[in-house]
């Protein structure tokens, strides 16, 4: 069986492991449900990206909104990575890590006046504007704070990337970045306000991309811009190409990390670009397949049209299945003979959305433990506490040592900020 994952994640005879540590194990020591992730994973995913990037001026930011937690934002930091932030809370984790604020960027359509000046003050690389009106708050903060905003303008390109329609970004619908029929008039006006300084130009069309294809159109349309905006004497240093690159659920088949960029390199020397620096903005690609999340099953529940694995894990653990039917593999930490039986693999939140999993094979019993694969991106960034649920804990494994790197919520934090009335 060759898992998502693999080959940091495999069976060796009936048991599940995440590089050298049995995840059963795991889950017994610190109990579920509980998010692992590997740090050789991560690093091998991230190789690809600076193969094909190395003897080039260039930067990877890594899009931490995929997973934040501050030993894997160490991990690419000493890998030496940038990072893409879309808020203070962002900011503020990246610069506990000791990150250097010259290697960030800051993405997002609603920055607000306090992040921003949090942003200048640390002194980011560039600010990713997304909208004129952004840009004119962006120069008067500046301004008030004496310092420079350096800035890029996220260009929507309007190409179609394929992919599920809450998770594209790049269409003249969505609400993200700035139509490029109106780019190069924004580009004369942000080369005209105090307190910015123009420094390149982005553009991010989707998430879970498994195509070269529109990546290489919204290039050619950045291309265009860059020497449209050129010729008005506006002086664009780096282009940041954004992330989006998919990963294997299940039968997806995406290109790897260096034909893409390898694909995108040789357009851009094609069309005379080839000094330029370039930036790009992975999230899902370097940690997705590098993590799972185990959960113990508490029920089976048979039924007439449906027979029920009830886990402790829910959708409040991992949001993905409820919020875009997403299909993640299931399978068991020790593999059983018995027959399998199909279940929906579902969770113990009052909702009927809260399913992790619909008709999976699995030959389980209650105390079993699952891993659900895949779960290292867009896991734990997007938990909630709802039904008054602490978010799991997490592991960052590395070899045979397993590292506690979040402790599980406990109940009395959930409403630590709470008051009753007087
Ligand atoms: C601006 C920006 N950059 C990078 C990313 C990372 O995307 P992905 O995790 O698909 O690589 C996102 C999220 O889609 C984003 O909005
Ligand atoms: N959260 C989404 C991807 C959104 C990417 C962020 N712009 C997912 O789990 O697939």
């Amino acid at each position: 069986m060759n898992l998502p994952g693999a080959p940091f994640l495999a069976y060796r005879g009936e048991s599940l492991y995440l590089e050298d540590c049995a995840l059963d194990a795991l889950a017994e020591r610190f109990g579920t449900p509980l998010y692992v992730y590997s740090q050789a994973a991560m690093l091998a995913a991230l190789a690809p990206y600076q193969r094909a990037l190395a003897g080039r001026d260039h930067l990877i930011c890594y899009a931490m909104k995929a997973n934040s937690n501050l030993a894997v934002l160490q991990t690419f930091a000493r890998a030496g990575c940038g990072f893409d932030i879309v808020s203070g809370g962002e900011l503020a984790r990246v610069l506990a890590v000791g990150v250097s604020a010259d290697r960030v960027v800051f993405s997002g359509v609603g920055k607000t006046r306090e992040e921003m000046r949090l942003a200048l003050q640390a002194g980011v690389k560039c600010f990713n504007v997304e909208s004129e009106a952004e840009l004119e708050v962006l120069s008067a903060m500046a301004v008030q704070e004496g310092r420079t905003a350096r800035i890029s303008l996220r260009v929507n390109p309007d190409v179609d990337a394929g992919t599920h329609p809450y998770i594209s970004t790049g269409l003249k619908a969505n609400k993200f970045g700035v139509a490029h029929e109106r780019a190069v008039a924004l580009y004369r006006r942000a080369a005209g306000l105090p307190g910015l300084e123009v420094v390149g130009i982005d553009c991010h069309i989707g998430s879970q991309i498994t195509d070269v294809a529109p990546y290489l159109d919204a290039l050619d349309r950045v291309l265009d811009l860059v020497e449209a905006i050129e010729a008005e004497g506006i002086r664009l240093h780096h282009l940041d190409l954004g992330g989006g690159l998919g990963i294997t659920y299940t039968d997806e088949a995406p290109p790897t990390a260096d034909v893409l960029i390898s694909a995108l390199l040789q357009r851009l020397d094609a069309r005379g670009h080839g000094h330029r620096m370039v930036m790009f903005e992975p999230g899902r690609s370097l940690v997705g397949n590098a993590g799972v999340l185990l959960t113990e099953v508490l029920y089976l529940k048979p039924g007439e049209e449906k027979n029920f694995c009830i886990v402790d894990a829910a959708m409040n653990d991992l949001m993905r299945p409820a919020m875009y039917e997403a299909t993640m593999g299931i399978v068991p930490t020790r593999l059983h003979n018995a027959s399998p039986v199909t279940y929906d693999v579902v969770g113990p939140v009052c909702e009927s959305g809260d399913w992790l999993g619909r008709d999976r094979a699995l030959a389980v019993q209650p105390g079993a433990r699952l891993a659900i694969l895949s779960a290292g991106a867009y896991g734990m960034t997007m938990a909630s506490n709802y039904n008054t649920r602490g978010r799991a804990a997490e592991v960052l494994v590395i070899g045979d040592q397993a590292h506690l790197v979040r402790e599980r919520e406990q109940p009395a934090e959930l409403f630590r900020n709470e008051r009753l009335l007087p």
